[in-house]
């Protein structure tokens, strides 16, 4: 017998109804002990307040949705868990409505000690019935990638659209994956039976879909190695595609492509935290550490680095050199270039006019007034807020009161008691061209006095 632990990663748009059958799972009579690890798009946690009481064990991940720093993150919660694996039966992950289940699941194919301690049972892919057709015809590459790699599709919120649109939905879902198992349900009530224990995640269909399934993506762009002479110098960049950018560097002995390739393979990790932010004119240390560089506010940027003796240093960025025209100079303005240097597959990109406000209050809220605000709020600008989500204090209530919106409906539903402790307010709105400020200065007039 297989002493692998089953994994099922349980995936959907925003939304679509994930924590709904995360709930019923962990609610049901099973038996089983489940160990959940949660992945959340906006930085607050939330999530984990709207996962049902239960001793399960549950994992958070907030730092960034779980495809981009999937190599590093979870194979690293996932070690941890395998340490108290005596502990539970299997694992569920839900991931963000933002991710790509594809580099989720290459993970269990692809990291040797992951491969040996975890097996992937299945993917499970929610679907909003009534919204889900808009993120199709947009062309929202996560929702196609969701269905493409699920092995049981559940077509959830049956009850918000009519027969005839659900048996469309279906067929149109069933051109883009054959093989699935596919459910209609309200409230993801489908049987739980079936979606455990599927036995395993279907590796050819994956690799049919996308050939390089197993080749590894990493949270970095490119690779290099430079030969240094003591001295001072000065790595000198443009402004890139982001406002910052990870940036690591390392000494090493050896100067060749392969050495950039291997030690890819261990960098990633850190790599995948987040850095210490750095500034125009500081300095970089050899630390083996990762910065974020800030490349905000003007046209050049230069960021200082000693050589003490003569070093032979690799660096590891984010993205490509020639999309923020790095140069490496001595202090005499003499450019020196990379003895060796790898691209890496790091295609994966998000949508990213797709961002996330997350506002925490002190204080309550004014019951009245709040509800008048997000009715407003999300019938004017529901079509580009794909989700909000809060876990609120009412005035004169003495229950955590948790809003769900998705696009423009909303609901209400009374949480735990704050009993002994002080309301604080979570709210997270994850859309389109979301004004932070606007929404943050709303809400705080929407406050009880
Ligand atoms: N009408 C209706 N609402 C549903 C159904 N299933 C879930 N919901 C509601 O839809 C909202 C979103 O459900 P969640 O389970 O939180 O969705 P999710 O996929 O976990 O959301 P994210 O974590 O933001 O991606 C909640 O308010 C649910 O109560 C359903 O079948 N019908």
């Amino acid at each position: 017998m297989s002493n692998t632990i089953p994994v099922t990663v349980l995936t959907g748009f925003l939304g679509s109804g994930k924590t709904t059958l995360l709930n019923r799972i962990l609610s049901e009579e099973h038996g089983l002990r489940i160990a959940v690890i949660e992945n959340e798009f906006g930085e607050i946690g939330i999530d984990q307040d709207l996962v049902i009481n239960a001793d399960e064990e549950i994992f958070e991940m907030n730092n960034g949705c779980i495809c981009c720093t999937v190599r590093g993150d979870l194979i690293r919660i996932l070690n941890e868990l395998a340490e108290r694996k005596d502990k539970f039966d299997r694992v569920i992950l839900e991931t963000t409505g933002m991710a790509d289940p594809g580099p989720v699941a290459q993970t269990f194919f692809v990291d040797p000690s992951i491969n040996e301690l975890y097996e992937l049972d299945g993917i499970i892919t929610l679907v909003d019935a009534k919204h889900v057709s808009m993120h199709l015809d947009d062309g929202t590459n996560e929702v196609m990638s969701q269905v493409g790699f699920a092995d049981r599709i559940i077509l959830n919120k049956a009850d918000l659209v009519t027969t005839d649109q659900m048996f469309d939905l279906k067929k149109r879902l069933q051109d883009m994956n054959k093989i699935a198992g596919f459910y209609s349900a309200t409230m993801a009530d489908a049987p739980i039976a079936e979606l455990l224990d599927i036995g395993g995640f279907n590796l050819q269909r994956a690799m049919d879909m996308k050939p390089n399934f197993l080749e590894p993506e990493y949270p970095f762009e490119w690779g290099g190695i430079w030969q240094l002479p003591a001295g001072q110098y000065h790595f000198k960049m443009a402004n890139g595609p982001d406002p910052d950018m990870t940036f690591l560097m390392t000494d090493v002995n050896k100067t060749s492509e392969t050495t950039v390739l291997d030690l890819a393979e261990t960098i990633f990790i850190e790599f995948s935290k987040t850095g210490e932010p750095i500034n125009h004119k500081q300095i970089l240390n050899l630390t083996n550490q990762c910065y974020q560089l800030q490349l905000e506010g003007q046209d050049m940027y230069e960021f200082y680095l000693e050589v003490k003796t003569p070093k032979d240093i690799a660096v590891f960025a984010q993205h490509t050199p020639e999309e923020f025209e790095l140069a490496l100079l001595s202090q005499d303005d003499t450019e020196y270039f990379p003895v060796a240097e790898h691209y890496f597959n790091a295609e994966h990109e998000h949508n990213d006019v797709v961002s996330s406000v997350s506002i925490e209050l002190q204080g309550v809220f004014d019951g009245d007034i709040i509800n008048a605000w997000l009715g407003i709020f999300l019938q004017e600008k529901g079509a580009d807020i794909y989700r909000m989500k809060g876990v609120l204090g009412i005035h004169d209530e003495s229950h955590r009161i948790v809003y769900q919106g998705v696009h423009m409906l909303l609901g209400a539903q009374q949480g735990k008691p704050w009993g002994d402790e002080a309301p604080t307010n979570k709210m997270v709105f994850i859309g389109k061209n979301l004004d932070e400020d606007y929404i943050r200065g709303s809400l705080e007039r929407c406050l009880y006095k």
